[in-house]
């Protein structure tokens, strides 16, 4: 890379404009500092410009799953308790008509590599138009589905008609009507797309490898009435003091010492609230005692398995023995999942015992050679989550040390926020925080706040140059790695362990202490000036 000037064009280059990038650009830019924001969506947004498949809509119900800033809610209204993609889009509209952000994003560009520069302590970011830019800071909030992950099925690209990842779909759509069209993965997105889809489809295929444990989402309409902005300050605050960013938090009681009937009566209550409730709101030791989490799982059963007329299919989509814990992979919610499939051009492929073998210019063949002919084949099959993008840039820290290579077997931050060796680098909504576990606008602002407020005091000391230490973040990652042991996740692979991708680490990726705990954690580091990090 070329040479640097003394003074960097940029305080932060920060990389992606969704919940994340859009809160650290606004509070970075009223704390005076220079930013641009770079992003190779086409517009504001980040996953939701990206997952606009059919039937994409958020988990988290509003006003929840929004910024907190009264200038942003005090006049905007949903239209649904959990809005879909496109609402979500009319969201990030009315945000930019407040917070005026656009001014300072490159969209449609991708960053490539960064590459940082000790002697003028300065990053050095190319992008895939071959530009370079400097900034003292890089802040990535690339979020955690920026990398989608494909299975290498053979033939895959021989496909004649549309295949597509739900992450990358088109813009403009794509129309199921009439057509046959076959699924691979049923997690939250293919869950979705699957229950919106199969009513128009001429035959639906889904192929199914493990089934999802999906919960009832209690979809509704939301008038102004119901959204009552003299609670909104209150709820902001409270989002903020539960493990999970959200209003519910786990019930400080075990399963396990329940009487049956109390049990029961519990599980009923929060299988009525619906929503993320009975995975986030439910005993504390369901996702760490294996007991007590086959009497969740079997609670969920009996409410699935009346609502699927066809027992071969009831077996396969709410299973007698459950195939993982529950509770161990991404919650999923349903609206009409399991109706979609008593009707009679939806398929359910056991796609475990009956693995595809071959895609085929005209359809799936699976190992009892049956092919399948499709029109559409929709990949549903996740994400290389939460490092992934991150590793997809060429990221050099001092003496030229690779970040690719730093977390080769095994990823190392302190805090989920800054990593050795990468100076003036910060991480939001990235690995071993508390992402994937908490509400994305909560995370956003907890990890935002702690980058401005670390900026400014670095600025205010006189200093240019914050690093974290490596013995902190070797400390950082035992416990990280301690709290997920101490649960049942290690036992399922899933994006959370980063075992649904071949070679990659097995790992806790996400902090599991908790928000509450998480914040203190991090806010103290400021109060306490910077132990586990080297200002200079
Ligand atoms: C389908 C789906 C549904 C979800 N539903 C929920 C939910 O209900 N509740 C919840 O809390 N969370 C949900 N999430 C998680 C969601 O990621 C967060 O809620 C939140 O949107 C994260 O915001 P972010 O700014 O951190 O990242 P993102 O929204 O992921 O934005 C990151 C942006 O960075 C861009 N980017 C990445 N790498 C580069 C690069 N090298 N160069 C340029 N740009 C780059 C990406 O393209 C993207 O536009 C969902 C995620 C998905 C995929």
């Amino acid at each position: 890379m070329g040479s640097i000037s003394a003074t960097p064009a940029y305080d932060a280059i920060i990389v992606g404009g969704g919940f994340g990038g859009c809160y650290t650009l606004h509070k970075l830019r009223e704390a005076g500092f220079k930013c641009l924001v770079i992003d190779d969506a086409g517009d504001l947004g980040g996953v939701w410009y990206w997952n606009c498949y059919p039937g994409a809509r958020v988990d988290t119900k509003v006003p929840l799953y929004e910024f907190s800033d009264e200038n942003i809610w005090k006049d905007w209204f949903w239209s649904e308790k959990y809005p879909g993609v496109s609402e979500i889009r009319e969201y990030f509209a009315h945000v930019e008509s407040k917070l005026h952000l656009k001014k300072d994003i490159l969209f449609n560009t991708r960053v490539v590599a960064a590459e940082f520069d000790e002697s003028s302590i300065q990053w050095k970011v190319k992008t895939d138009d071959s530009t370079e830019r400097s900034t003292r800071y890089l802040i990535l909030c690339t979020g955690f589905a920026a990398k989608p992950y494909i299975p290498k099925f053979r033939g895959l690209d021989t496909f004649a008609g549309i295949s597509c990842h739900t992450s990358k779909w088109p813009q403009g759509g794509i129309d199921f009507k009439g057509k046959r069209a076959g699924i691979i993965g049923n997690g939250s997105s293919g869950l979705q797309v699957i229950q919106e889809v199969g009513p128009e489809v001429a035959h639906l295929a889904v192929f199914q490898r493990s089934p999802t444990y999906a919960l009832p989402m209690r979809q509704g309409p939301l008038t102004k009435k119901e959204q009552d902005k003299s609670t909104y300050s209150d709820l902001y605050e409270l989002r903020r003091q539960t493990f999970a960013g959200i209003d519910t938090e786990f019930r400080p009681k075990n399963a396990i010492e329940e009487p049956d009937e109390e049990r029961n009566r519990f599980f009923q209550e929060i299988w009525e609230e619906g929503g993320l409730s009975f995975w986030l709101g439910t005993y504390q030791d369901v996702i760490r005692n294996k007991e007590s989490n086959r009497h969740a799982y079997h609670f969920w059963r009996s409410k699935v398995l009346p609502r699927i007329k066809d027992p071969k299919k009831a077996e396969l989509l709410a299973p007698a023995d459950p195939p993982y814990y529950f509770g161990t992979r991404r919650a999923t919610l349903e609206q009409r999942y399991y109706e979609v499939y008593n009707q009679g051009n939806v398929e359910l492929i056991d796609a475990k015992a009956n693995p595809i073998t071959e895609v085929v210019p005209n359809g799936v063949i699976t190992a009892d050679g049956v092919l399948r002919e499709l029109d559409i084949l929709v990949l549903a099959t996740g994400f290389d989550s939460v490092t992934g993008g991150i590793l997809s840039i060429d990221i050099r820290g001092c003496k030229g040390e690779s970040l690719q290579t730093k977390w080769a077997k095994g990823t190392y931050t302190n805090l989920g926020l800054m990593t050795a060796g990468f100076p003036n680098m910060m991480l939001l909504y990235g690995p071993q925080g508390p992402t994937s576990f908490c509400n994305g606008p909560t995370c956003a602002e907890v990890q935002g706040d702690w980058i401005v407020n670390a900026m400014l005091r670095v600025r205010e000391h006189g200093k240019i140059r914050l690093d974290a230490k490596r013995e902190a973040e070797e400390e950082w990652r035992v416990l990280v790695n301690q709290i997920g042991d101490a649960t049942l996740l290690p036992f399922t692979n899933s994006e959370y362990m980063g075992t649904n991708i071949p070679g990659k680490p097995k790992e806790m990726l996400n902090y599991l202490g908790g928000l509450v705990d998480y914040t203190r954690r991090i806010t103290s580091t400021i109060a306490m000036g910077f132990p586990g990090f080297t200002v200079h």
